[in-house]
């Protein structure tokens, strides 16, 4: 394992092709709230790397800004990935009313190729039916996502996230509360599309869940606390 900085030098540029984004003097704010402060750091290409830090330190802010999402208040963001990033939100952000089943929530996946009002094409059916096999949800497929468990609904975002065929997966939070079992299988998926080539990176204040990670950006209070690569 190699600390790879705790306090570098502010500005400096990573410039490395290995990279698929790279951070260099970020602050970011909710409104008149500062939240990420002077972050430079780096995402490495085609690896897994975990955002970690206690609640409040600025993951999910972080995540939207390498999602592009969030627009960062200063400091620069280079991307060598190609493709529309693919952001799994934390599952507490869906709102339980929503009225759409699980096909329906892997097919939104499909958004990012066809927009919202497209038909899904042959391909796309078979991308979202192949993406709720490989998560174990085909048979829930007609479920109203607000009738399913915890654990279900995180399947079903995770699906979501994989149908969108991005080569930078971005995911919210996507072990925390499950059992040991959907843990281990989620962590089995992560590598699985990082073996493909996907660039993984996830946010987690567990810090079991980041034992997978070949690169971790610890956070604290919106700063960079360390930035480990194994
Ligand atoms: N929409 C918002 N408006 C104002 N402040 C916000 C908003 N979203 C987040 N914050 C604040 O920004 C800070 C960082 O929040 P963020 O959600 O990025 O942290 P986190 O590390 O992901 O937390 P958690 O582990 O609880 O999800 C917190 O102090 C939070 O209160």
């Amino acid at each position: 394992m190699r600390i790879v900085c705790n306090n570098q030098a502010p500005g400096k540029v990573i410039r490395d092709m290995s990279n698929a984004i790279e951070l260099v003097g970020v602050c970011a704010r909710h409104g008149a709230v500062a939240v990420l402060h002077d972050l430079t750091a780096a995402v490495a290409a085609q690896r897994i790397t975990a955002l970690t830090g206690p609640n409040g330190s600025g993951k999910s802010t972080l995540l939207g800004v390498l999602s592009g999402v969030h627009r960062p208040a200063s400091g620069s963001v280079r991307r060598t990935h190609a493709r529309r990033p693919a952001l799994v939100v934390q599952r507490s952000e869906v709102p339980d009313a929503l009225p759409i089943t699980v096909r329906q929530t892997v097919a939104m996946g499909r958004w990012a190729h066809r927009g919202a009002w497209g038909r899904l094409s042959r391909e796309d059916r078979a991308v979202v039916d192949r993406c709720m096999e490989r998560l174990g949800i085909t048979a829930l497929a007609d479920r109203r996502l607000s009738t399913l468990s915890g654990g279900q609904r995180q399947r079903a975002l995770l699906a979501q996230g994989l149908a969108q065929e991005s080569d930078l997966l971005l995911l919210d939070e996507p072990a925390t509360g499950l059992d040991a079992d959907a843990k281990a299988q989620i962590a089995d998926l992560l590598a699985e599309e990082c073996a493909r080539g996907v660039t993984v990176v996830h946010a987690t204040h567990e810090p079991e869940d980041a034992a997978g990670a070949h690169h971790r950006i610890a956070l604290s209070e919106g700063r960079l606390l360390a930035e480990v690569v194994r």
